[in-house]
This record gives structure tokens, C-alpha cells and sequence, in this order.
């Protein structure tokens, strides 16, 4: 059995593995190898944030563009040119071809050994790959950064069903005509979105709870909900899914319909449709990584602290594998501050301090959902900020400034802020409407930087910009 010794072994090269390797060797002569099964570059280049943002953004470009008189009417009445929005699409993922991810990780330092990683013991990862088992030696750290895969809820006949997954949705090369969503947060939400602008003709949500992206401000939850519903689309809240039936189910490969059509009971209702998505939520990629030999349960969350330590100071956990906050730009974080923690411990210097710690971890996550309208958010909704004890006060307004007025003829948005009345600082931020991804980065330092209010009466909003409705939000608060 060949054998190898790294500074730094990172199982698992999404984008949290990645960032975690160039930042534990980075102006060092450490070395460090990425161990990966798939692709570099994880479910984030090929099967997720990439590719599924590639096919919403030509949906919000045309529907911006329809909504300003003198430019609407000269679009035809179509939707998006789809053949060519697939081709764009493809070419963000490089059709899953990762060989620039390859060949980045090789500028960067970082070795590149391609199989199933798993810990054997303290600091030894055995790799089993096409070309035999390989174990790897780590001097200083390994680091997990494995990520999740899809959720398939073992309802009788669901997985018979072959239904898609969101890397199927993501990745579709054909638009199924009745399509069932199982699911009602963010997958879910976005992968309806697209596919009632690219011509589906039935798209049904199917969701056990009361409300879609249930962890939302509810009027963020009820704008998405009427942006989907009406017309081809329909959301079933409170749905028991008692089973399903797909005869003529196939493996027809990713983004292909999987065979014949497909009933689902729900007790009181049959629908039947030509494919099912599951967008149930993500199960953690640690079932077979070898956490038992290291004292760790295998098949959870991989639990750390804010150093990103799983145990000793050794192994390491980042991005989705550590359930912290599953998102790239958050796992990303995650991966810096391990990476500088590594370094720190590698070189015998102390890891105090802010640089050491993935505080933002807390009640200081942004977001952002691409549906129609978009939904930006950071840090605590107002049913967090109360369960966690704030003394909590609220400011909303519809975003109506002459900038949103000027952005499109239609605009819609509604804006909250959610306050800590005591030391007069925000702790969290909502924001519906066209684009507001873009203004969220405001929030997110007022609310990191526990700006105070009255400090951010100073900080002018440019007019006529869509941001001026942060003005409007203080002046309401002032009354
Ligand atoms: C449809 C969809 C859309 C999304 N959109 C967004 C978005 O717009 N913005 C956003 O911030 N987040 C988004 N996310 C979430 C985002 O994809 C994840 O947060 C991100 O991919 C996590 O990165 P990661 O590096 O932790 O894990 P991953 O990207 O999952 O990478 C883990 C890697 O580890 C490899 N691996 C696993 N086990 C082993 C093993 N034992 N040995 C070797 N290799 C292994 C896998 O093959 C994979 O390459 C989306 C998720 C989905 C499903
Ligand atoms: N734009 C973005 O930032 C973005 C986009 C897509 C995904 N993501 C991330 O990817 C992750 C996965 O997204 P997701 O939508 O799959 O998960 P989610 O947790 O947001 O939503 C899961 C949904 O599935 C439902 N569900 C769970 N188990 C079920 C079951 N057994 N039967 C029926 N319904 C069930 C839940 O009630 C919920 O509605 C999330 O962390 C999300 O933040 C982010």
C-alpha cells in the first residue's frame, strides 16, 4: 500500500476544502493534499449554487426588462431562449469537467489525490481509489469538508420512483410538463421558479409545513408564496405524502425525465406528474469517513468549536459536514479561519483573538433566495432574536423610494429591520424585492459591526438609488 506525508490531508474539495488547504499552507513551505471522490470544486460548482443561479439569473434579467415601458414591449412574448440559457449554464460548470479546479489547487501548492477518503486514526486518512489504496499522514491537520448530499425521504415508493434530486433540477436537459416539488425551503422555492419560467406547465409544491422557507420573516415566506402560485402553480401546505407509485421508472441519467408518469397520494388527493423533485433537506456526507476510529459518530453533523476543531487540536471540520451554516460563502469563512488557526497552531503562535474564530457563525449569517421576488436576509428574524432573549423592536416599510421606482415600473419590496431596543444596534434584516441581493451587504456590516442606529443615520443613502429605503426605515423608527 503506497503511502504519503502532507502538513495538512483535506478530505473532500468543495469549495470549504478547497479554501481551507490554500489558507493553511498560504506563504508557508507547508504542504497540503485535497483527497476527492467526485470533482474539486464540490456540489457548489457542478450541482448547486453555480448552476442553479445560472438559470435564475436570465429569469430576473427578462422579467426586470418586461417591467420598463419602452423596453418590455420590444421583448417577444416568450420566455427565455432556453437552448441557449442551458448552454450558458453549462459553461459555469464546465460541463463537469473540474480540470481548472485541478489545475488551481496545483498553482496553489496543493496536491491533488482523487478517491473515498476515510480516518483510519488519529491524523492517518486511508484513500481508496481506481489506482489501489493509498494512506495519507498528516504532520499538523486534517481537515473534514465533505459536504452533504440530497435527502430522499424513505416514504413506500419514493425512491423506487427515481425522482430527481436538485442536481438533477439543477442540471436538467429537458423541462418535465407536470412536475411535483417535494419540499418547501430554498431548493425548493428556486428550482419552482425556474421551472415555471421555462415552460412547465403544472408545478405543484408539496410541503408539510404551513409555510414555504419556513425560517423566514413571514411576509418574506407569503411574497414568495404568491410569487409562485396563480396560474401553473400550486402549493399543497400540510401535505401528508403517503406514498408514491412510478411504474415505468428509469435511470434515463441527470436532467433526463426518469421514465413514465409517477401518482402520488396524499391521502385526500392523487396528482400524477412526469417527474418528482425531492428538495428535502441534506443529510451529512459522514457515514463512511472513519469518524469511529477517532471517537466521533459516524454518519452526523460533525460537531466543533468556533476554532473549527472537531477534536484535539488536529482534525477540523468545515462547510456543510459541520451543520454550522450551510452555505458556500459561510463554509468559505469557515475554511479561512481554520486554514489561519492551522497555520497558527502549525507555527506554535497563539490563536486568540477575532482572525481565530468563526463567530459570524452566530446570529450573523447572510442570505440570499433567488426566487421571484428575491429574499435577502442576515443575522436573527424577529422570532429568533426574541427565543434568544433580546429586547427585540421592529421597523418595516414597503420599499417604495424613486430609486425602486426608476429600477422597474412594477416594484414590490418590503424591507424590516429587527432591533435590539437596549443597546440600539440591529440584529437582523429582511429584504423582498427585485435584486435586493445587492443590498444586503449594507445590513450585514451594520449588523456585524453592531453599528448604532443613530450612527447609521449618518450613513446617506445615494438618490435616487433603491437603497434609499434605508432612510425610510429610520425615519419610520425616529416617527
Ligand atoms: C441546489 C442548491 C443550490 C444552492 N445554492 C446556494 C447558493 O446560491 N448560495 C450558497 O451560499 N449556497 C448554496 N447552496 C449550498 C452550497 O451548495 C453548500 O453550502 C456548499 O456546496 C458547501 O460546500 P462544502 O465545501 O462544505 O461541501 P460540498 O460542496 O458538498 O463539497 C464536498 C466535497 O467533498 C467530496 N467528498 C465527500 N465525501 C468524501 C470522501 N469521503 N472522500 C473524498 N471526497 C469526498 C464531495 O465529492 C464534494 O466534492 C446550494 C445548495 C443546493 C443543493
Ligand atoms: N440561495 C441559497 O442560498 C441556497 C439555495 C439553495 C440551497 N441552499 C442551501 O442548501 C441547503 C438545502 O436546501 P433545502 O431546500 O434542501 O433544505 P431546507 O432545509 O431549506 O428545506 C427542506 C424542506 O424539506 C422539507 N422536508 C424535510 N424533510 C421532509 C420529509 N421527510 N418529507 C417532506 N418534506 C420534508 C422541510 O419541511 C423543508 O420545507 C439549505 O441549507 C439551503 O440554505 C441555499
Amino acid at each position: 500500500m503506497a503511502s504519503d506525508t502532507y502538513d495538512v490531508v483535506v478530505i473532500g474539495g468543495g469549495p470549504a476544502g478547497e479554501n481551507a488547504a490554500a489558507y493553511a499552507i498560504a506563504g508557508s513551505n507547508r504542504t497540503a493534499v485535497i483527497v476527492e471522490h467526485e470533482l474539486v470544486g464540490g456540489e457548489c460548482s457542478y450541482w448547486a449554487c453555480m448552476p442553479s443561479k445560472a438559470l435564475l439569473r436570465p429569469i430576473h434579467v427578462l422579467s426586470g426588462a418586461r417591467a420598463i415601458a419602452g423596453v418590455g414591449e420590444l421583448l417577444a412574448a416568450g420566455g427565455v431562449n432556453l437552448e441557449a440559457v442551458l448552454a450558458r449554464r453549462d459553461s459555469f460548470t464546465h460541463k463537469r469537467d473540474d480540470s481548472s479546479q485541478v489545475q488551481w489547487a496545483e498553482n496553489t501548492g496543493i496536491d491533488v489525490v482523487r478517491g473515498h477518503g476515510r480516518l483510519t486514526g488519529e491524523k492517518t486518512v486511508e484513500v481508496s481509489g481506481v489506482a489501489g489504496t493509498t494512506t495519507l499522514t498528516a504532520r499538523h491537520a486534517v481537515v473534514l469538508a465533505t459536504g452533504t448530499t440530497a435527502n430522499v425521504p424513505n416514504t413506500p415508493g419514493l425512491r423506487e420512483a427515481l425522482p430527481w434530486t436538485s442536481r438533477d433540477a439543477t442540471n436538467m436537459t429537458e423541462v418535465p410538463k407536470r412536475v411535483a416539488i417535494i419540499g418547501g425551503g430554498v431548493v425548493a422555492c428556486e428550482a419552482a421558479t425556474w421551472l415555471l419560467a421555462f415552460g412547465a406547465d403544472e408545478v405543484t409544491m408539496i410541503v408539510r409545513g404551513s409555510a414555504l422557507l419556513a425560517t423566514s420573516e413571514a411576509f418574506a415566506s407569503e411574497r414568495v408564496a404568491d410569487g409562485l402560485t396563480g396560474g401553473r402553480g400550486r402549493i399543497i401546505f400540510h401535505a401528508d405524502l403517503k406514498s408514491v407509485d412510478r411504474p415505468d421508472a428509469q435511470d434515463t441519467g441527470i436532467g433526463t425525465i426518469h421514465g413514465g408518469p409517477a401518482t402520488l397520494d396524499l391521502g385526500d388527493e392523487q396528482i400524477v406528474v412526469d417527474e418528482i423533485i425531492v428538495a428535502a433537506g441534506r443529510t451529512p456526507a459522514s457515514a463512511d469517513m472513519g469518524l469511529a476510529s477517532v471517537g466521533l459518530d459516524d454518519g452526523r453533523y460533525v460537531e466543533t468549536d468556533d476554532h473549527l476543531t472537531a477534536t484535539g487540536d488536529w482534525l477540523y471540520a468545515v462547510g456543510d459536514i459541520n451543520g454550522r451554516a450551510p452555505l458556500t460563502h459561510m463554509g468559505k469563512y469557515q475554511a479561512r479561519v481554520c486554514g489561519d488557526v492551522i497555520a497558527a497552531r502549525a507555527e506554535g503562535r497563539a490563536i486568540d483573538g477575532p482572525r481565530y474564530a468563526a463567530t459570524a457563525d452566530h446570529g450573523l449569517v447572510p442570505q440570499v433566495v433567488f426566487t421571484e421576488p428575491e429574499v435577502a436576509s442576515v443575522g436573527r428574524t424577529e422570532r429568533e432574536a426574541k427565543k434568544d432573549g433580546f429586547d427585540v423592536e421592529t421597523v418595516e416599510v414597503d420599499i417604495a423610494v424613486a430609486g425602486s421606482s426608476l429600477a422597474r415600473d412594477d416594484f414590490a419590496g418590503h424591507a424590516k429591520l429587527v432591533i435590539d431596543r437596549s443597546a440600539d444596534t440591529l440584529l437582523g434584516a429582511t429584504f423582498v424585492g427585485p435584486d435586493v441581493g445587492e443590498q444586503i451587504h449594507a445590513a450585514t456590516i451594520a449588523v456585524v459591526g453592531k453599528v448604532p442606529l443613530e450612527t447609521l443615520w449618518h450613513a446617506v443613502p445615494s438618490y435616487p438609488t433603491v437603497s434609499e429605503f434605508w432612510l425610510r426605515l429610520l425615519e419610520k423608527r425616529r416617527g
